[in-house]
């Protein structure tokens, strides 16, 4: 256990007084440091540059996340010191203030205390901190469990397709305490066409901001099991995906049926036609709020930029083929073209277990 601890903690602190050019004497002195809270009490804690740094890094090493020429702008919140589930909530209200920033999003990740043997862990039960609820027959069909979870604290929906879920924290084995999203962070967007007016009636929107809630942080050994992140949507997640396929909302036929398309026959390429007018519909829609987004062609090109920066930087480009490929006109788009060393490094972000 220390031995191990030890040796990612050595790792992270070399690499990290590396890379921000910091002078090797500060280095073994902090290394020191490090190794004797290790021995004396069997963990450590990071200074905040080494917290923030590591959370860039661990941006810069997720292989499937095509946004990541924008690593260094992450915003990191520390929150290691938040005591309780009101800590925890009114931080979390904080970062969503901040993320939106009035539609111009700010990429940014709030930290909560890592697992430690004094201190009980602390968890975020949401897959994100906006998010639909399932129910049998209206909803999101992925997020049907966590649904009934809030049923079971209390919480009660209206049955809608689009009821936004509680907040849900937990602290150690105690009852979970939960909370409605606040008003001013519930920013949703109403989706139109800029040509086809009948779009409307489909009633169809999405929630403005993706903060993803239950991916663990692993940083230098310690583990950050509470680190919920936000950046932007690319419109695909949302238009290829979310509101498209079979099991989530479904919504190719309606699609199809406000275009007038033939769906007798898959060799009228119907669903492609649904598809592409939906995710059009997407990024007008979130362009005409002033909420950020990108288009999928776009972030390829980020993505090549980050390539290229990585190379140029010496250092070796990891990446997941097949989730950085988009779900609309992959092969449009470098990605599909080249392929990708898919080594996990580390920090990163991992799954891990179900909270509940
Ligand atoms: C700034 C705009 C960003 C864009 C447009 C973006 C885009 C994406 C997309 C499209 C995916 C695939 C998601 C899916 O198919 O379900 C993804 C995955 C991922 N992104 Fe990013 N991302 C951004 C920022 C971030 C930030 C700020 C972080 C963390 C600090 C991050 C970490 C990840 C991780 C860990 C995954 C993999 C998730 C999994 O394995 O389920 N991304 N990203
Ligand atoms: N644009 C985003 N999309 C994203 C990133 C990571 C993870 C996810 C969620 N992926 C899992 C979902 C759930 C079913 C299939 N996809 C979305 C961001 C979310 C948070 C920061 S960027």
């Amino acid at each position: 256990m220390k031995k191990e601890l030890w040796r990612k903690a050595k790792e992270f602190i070399i690499d990290f007084y590396k890379e921000t050019g910091k002078d090797g004497k500060d280095a073994k002195k902090r290394l020191q440091m490090v190794h004797d809270e290790i021995e004396q009490s069997g963990t450590y804690s990071h200074k905040f540059e080494e917290l923030e740094y590591g959370a860039k890094l661990a941006w810069r090493n997720s292989n499937r996340c095509i946004g990541r020429l924008f690593w260094q702008t992450l915003h990191v919140f520390d929150e290691r010191k938040a005591k309780t589930e009101a800590d925890v909530l009114s931080a979390l209200e904080r970062h969503m203030v901040f993320a939106q920033n009035d539609g111009k999003i700010r990429p940014a990740i709030t930290i909560f205390r890592p697992v430690s043997e004094e201190e009980e862990e602390l968890r975020i039960w949401n897959h994100q901190l906006l998010r639909y609820a399932g129910y049998d027959s209206a909803g999101d069909p992925h997020s049907r469990l966590f649904t009934k979870q809030c049923e079971a604290l209390g919480w009660r929906g209206e049955g809608s397709n689009f009821d936004l879920l509680p907040w849900v924290v937990q602290i150690g084995n105690k009852r979970p305490v939960w909370t409605d999203v606040p008003d001013h962070c519930r920013i949703e967007v109403d989706l139109v066409h800029p040509d086809i007016p009948a779009f409307k009636s489909l009633q169809l929107k999405w929630y403005a901001i993706p903060v993803i809630s239950d991916m663990r942080l692993e940083i230098g050994g310690l583990e950050y099991k509470a680190a919920p992140f936000n950046g932007w949507y690319m419109g695909t997640e949302i238009g290829a995906r979310n509101l498209a396929d079979k099991d989530r909302y479904n919504k190719l036929p309606a699609v199809a049926e406000i275009m007038g398309l033939d769906t007798r026959h898959a060799s009228t390429l119907w669903k492609d036609k649904a598809l592409v007018e939906l995710n059009l519909a997407v990024l007008h829609s979130f362009k005409e709020l002033g909420v950020t987004i990108v288009d999928h062609h776009t972030a390829a090109r980020q993505h090549r930029i980050f390539e290229q920066n990585e190379e140029a930087a010496g250092r070796k480009l990891t990446g997941d083929w097949t989730w950085l490929i988009p779900p609309i006109s992959p092969a449009a788009t470098h990605i599909f073209h080249r392929s990708y060393d898919n080594t996990i490094q580390s920090p990163n972000f991992f799954y891990q277990n179900p909270a509940y």
